[in-house]
């Protein structure tokens, strides 16, 4: 492991708080769920699996599982208040808002009364999310008001049905399952810790995750896997790559979908999308953005021990699965809802208010000048 100084700025190295969630680079590189290692789940497990783990604290059983399905499908429906809102929302508007818009709306029209309701809540948007985004997205391109209930068992399935107008292949039922896997939770990332904060006051949960979205938004969060996207789909090949990387970083610019806050070698998340991302590409028939892909890999490695992080891979993967570019990041909203929802339920069964210092840093004491002498 590199050495390297965690203090300072941004809280870096400081424990805010205790979690039972997760653990992230506990062992240099690793990422566990529960006390399940990500790479188990993402090889043996089912989405929706994770997120009974995540939400309610075990694996479910075959008949819990098969119990979880049928109600989450249940859920898939959206009220006519919140399509006649999503239909009223600019076709150039950005999903992302979309996606906190969305939460909003469902939060006045189904309002947590009680924290008592908080599981419902969680399970209702996590069926929601797909069809908040998908009614929207149809509705704006192409005109169409879709049906949001399909009989797909999983949620990624679900999603690339609404999207696309039908069933996905095998494949591409399974890349989205573990996609969903890899993003479903990350410990006091900046995302979980706003609906940490917010639910810390007492606020409701619909509150909580609107804020999350917000926060995983930005480029240096979620939002790296489309910029990571719009950096490599102009690449021609791998000297390209190299070309255009080498200019990026003289220039001293930041290379979304590089780098980690707490990571130092490794995301554990990149080596198990990345090879799923070469396994599109062969499907896909040209494999232009895997191979700049990993020329970009390789060359960060060389020049800067940068790593790729969890949203590299997922930009080649997603677009080989005809996912639009700026649908990536509420892919990502609709699997970190599971975290952030368990984060706000732990948080709440051990509150104090997350109030810290600052140390100020502005003009001494003064007095004030009258406005005529100003
Ligand atoms: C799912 C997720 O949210 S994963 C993160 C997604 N975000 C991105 O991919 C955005 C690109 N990456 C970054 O901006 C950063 O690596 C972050 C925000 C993820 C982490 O930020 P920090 O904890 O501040 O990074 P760290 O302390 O390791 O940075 C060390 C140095 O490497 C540089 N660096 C870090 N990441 C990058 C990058 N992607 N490209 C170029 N340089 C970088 C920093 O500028 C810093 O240089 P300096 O010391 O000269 O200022
Ligand atoms: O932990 C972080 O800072 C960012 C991240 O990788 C995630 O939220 O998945």
């Amino acid at each position: 492991m590199t050495d390297k100084k965690l203090s300072g700025a941004g809280l870096r190295g400081q424990s805010a708080g205790e979690t039972s969630l997760s653990t992230v680079g506990k062992s240099g590189s690793g990422l566990t769920y529960r006390g399940y290692d990500v790479k188990d789940l993402a090889e043996n497990v089912s989405f929706e699996e994770v997120a009974y783990l995540i939400l309610y604290g075990e694996l479910p059983t075959e008949t819990q599982l098969a119990a979880y399905r049928q109600k989450l499908k249940g859920m898939r429906g959206l009220p006519q208040a919140l399509k006649e809102v999503l239909e009223r929302i600019p076709a150039d508007a950005h999903p992302m808002d979309v996606m906190r818009t969305g939460c909003s709306m469902l939060g006045n029209l189904e309002t947590e009364k009680d924290f008592s309701e908080q599981s419902e809540v969680a399970d209702r948007l996590l069926a929601a999310f797909p069809s908040i985004i998908c009614y929207w997205y149809r509705y704006s391109h192409d005109g169409v008001r879709i049906d949001t209930e399909t009989h797909d068992d999983q949620i990624g399935a679900h999603f690339l049905h609404l999207l696309h107008g039908e069933a996905p292949s095998a494949l591409h039922a399974r890349v989205m399952d573990v996609s969903l896997i890899l993003y479903a939770e990350h410990e006091f990332n900046a995302s979980t810790f706003t609906a940490r904060v917010c639910a810390s006051t007492l606020s409701d949960m619909h509150s909580c995750i609107t804020g999350a979205i917000g926060s995983l938004r930005g480029p240096l969060h979620g939002g790296a896997n489309e910029a990571a996207m719009e950096l490599i789909q102009d690449m021609r090949d791998e000297d390209h790559a190299r070309e255009v990387l080498k200019g990026k970083l003289e220039r001293k610019e930041k290379i979304m979908g590089f780098g980690h806050a707490i990571y130092r070698e490794s995301d554990p998340r990149n080596v198990i999308i990345k090879e799923w991302s070469e396994k599109l590409a062969q499907e896909y028939g040209d494999d232009r953005l895997y191979r700049v892909s990993v020329a970009c890999e390789a060359l960060m490695w060389e020049e800067k021990k940068l790593f790729c992080n969890a949203d590299f891979f997922h930009a080649s993967a997603y677009h080989f699965m005809g996912i639009p570019t700026k649908l990536f990041t509420p892919i990502f909203v609709c699997s970190r809802l599971t975290g952030w929802a368990a984060h706000v339920m732990e948080q709440r069964a051990n509150n104090r208010i997350i109030r810290p210092s600052a140390d100020y840093v502005g003009v001494e004491p003064r007095k004030v000048t009258p406005l005529s002498e100003r």
